[in-house]
C-alpha cells in the first residue's frame, strides 16, 4: 500500500505569523513542510531564504522539503543545509552541472530531488536516477501559488512512475501546484505519493478539515 504524504507550501501561508502557522499545519496532519524559494531571476518573483527555513525549524519536527527556483543552485545548498532542510530540490535547467548539484545535496546530509516544469523533459533523469530521492512534476509552470493545475501534469507523474517502478528504488513522487480537494485522488491515480498544496490548506480557516478531505479521497484511489 502506498503512503501519502501531503506537504502544505508555506508560500500561502502568513508570514508575520509563519513559526504558529507551520505548528497549527503539521497539528493539522501535514506529513512535510514544502518551502519556496524563488529569486526574481529564474522566476519572476522573490520569497524566502536560508533565514526563514533556520527560524521555523525548531517550530516543527516534519521534514522540510525545500524546492528551490534559484539559479545558480550551488551556492545556496550548503546554506539550506546548515539551516535544517532535510530534503533540496531544483530545477534541471537552473544547473550547469545537474550531477554535481545532487551530489552536493546528498554530501550535505539531505535528500536531492530534481523538478520538472510543465515543458521539461523527464530525460533529465536518464544518467542520474541512482542520485535522486525525489523527482518532482511541477503542475503549473513556477513562480506564484495559488494557479490552476495543468491536466497535462497526470501524464508525466505516470511516466515519472513507471522509471521509478523501472529503477527499483525508494524515490518519492511529489506533485506541485493547483493541487485541492477535488484533484488530489487524479494526481495520486497517476502515480504520486507526495502532494504539495499551498492556497487550497492555507486559503482555508480549517487546515485540518482540508487535509481530512484530501486524505479520505486518497484513501479511495
Ligand atoms: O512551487 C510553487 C509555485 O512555483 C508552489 O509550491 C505551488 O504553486 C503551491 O501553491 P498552490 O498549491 O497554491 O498552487
Ligand atoms: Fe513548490
Amino acid at each position: 500500500m502506498t503512503t501519502y504524504r501531503i506537504a502544505p507550501s508555506i508560500l500561502s501561508a502568513d508570514f508575520a505569523r509563519l513559526g504558529e502557522e507551520v505548528r497549527n499545519v503539521v497539528s493539522a496532519g501535514a506529513d512535510i513542510i514544502h518551502f519556496d524559494v524563488m529569486d526574481n531571476h529564474y522566476v519572476p518573483n522573490l520569497t524566502i531564504g536560508p533565514l526563514v527555513c533556520q527560524a521555523i525549524r525548531p517550530h516543527v519536527d516534519v521534514p522540510i522539503d525545500v524546492h528551490l527556483m534559484v539559479k545558480p543552485v550551488d551556492r545556496i545548498i550548503p546554506d539550506f543545509a546548515k539551516a535544517g532542510a532535510n530534503i533540496i530540490t531544483f530545477h534541471p535547467e537552473a544547473s550547469e552541472h545537474i550531477d554535481r548539484s545532487l551530489q552536493l545535496i546528498r554530501d550535505h546530509g539531505c535528500k536531492a530531488g530534481l523538478v520538472f516544469n510543465p515543458a521539461t523533459p523527464l530525460s533529465y533523469l536518464e544518467h542520474v536516477m541512482d542520485k535522486v530521492d525525489m523527482i518532482l512534476i511541477m503542475s503549473v509552470n513556477p513562480g506564484f501559488g495559488g494557479q490552476s493545475f495543468i491536466p497535462q501534469a497526470l501524464k508525466k507523474i505516470a511516466e515519472a512512475r513507471r522509471l521509478i517502478d523501472e529503477s527499483g528504488r525508494d524515490i518519492l513522487l511529489e506533485v506541485d501546484g493547483g493541487i485541492k480537494i477535488e484533484n488530489i485522488a487524479a494526481a495520486a491515480a497517476a502515480g504520486a505519493d507526495t502532494f504539495v498544496a499551498g492556497s487550497a490548506i492555507f486559503g482555508q480557516p480549517d487546515y485540518k478539515a482540508v487535509i481530512d478531505a484530501m486524505r479520505a479521497n486518497l484513501a479511495k484511489v
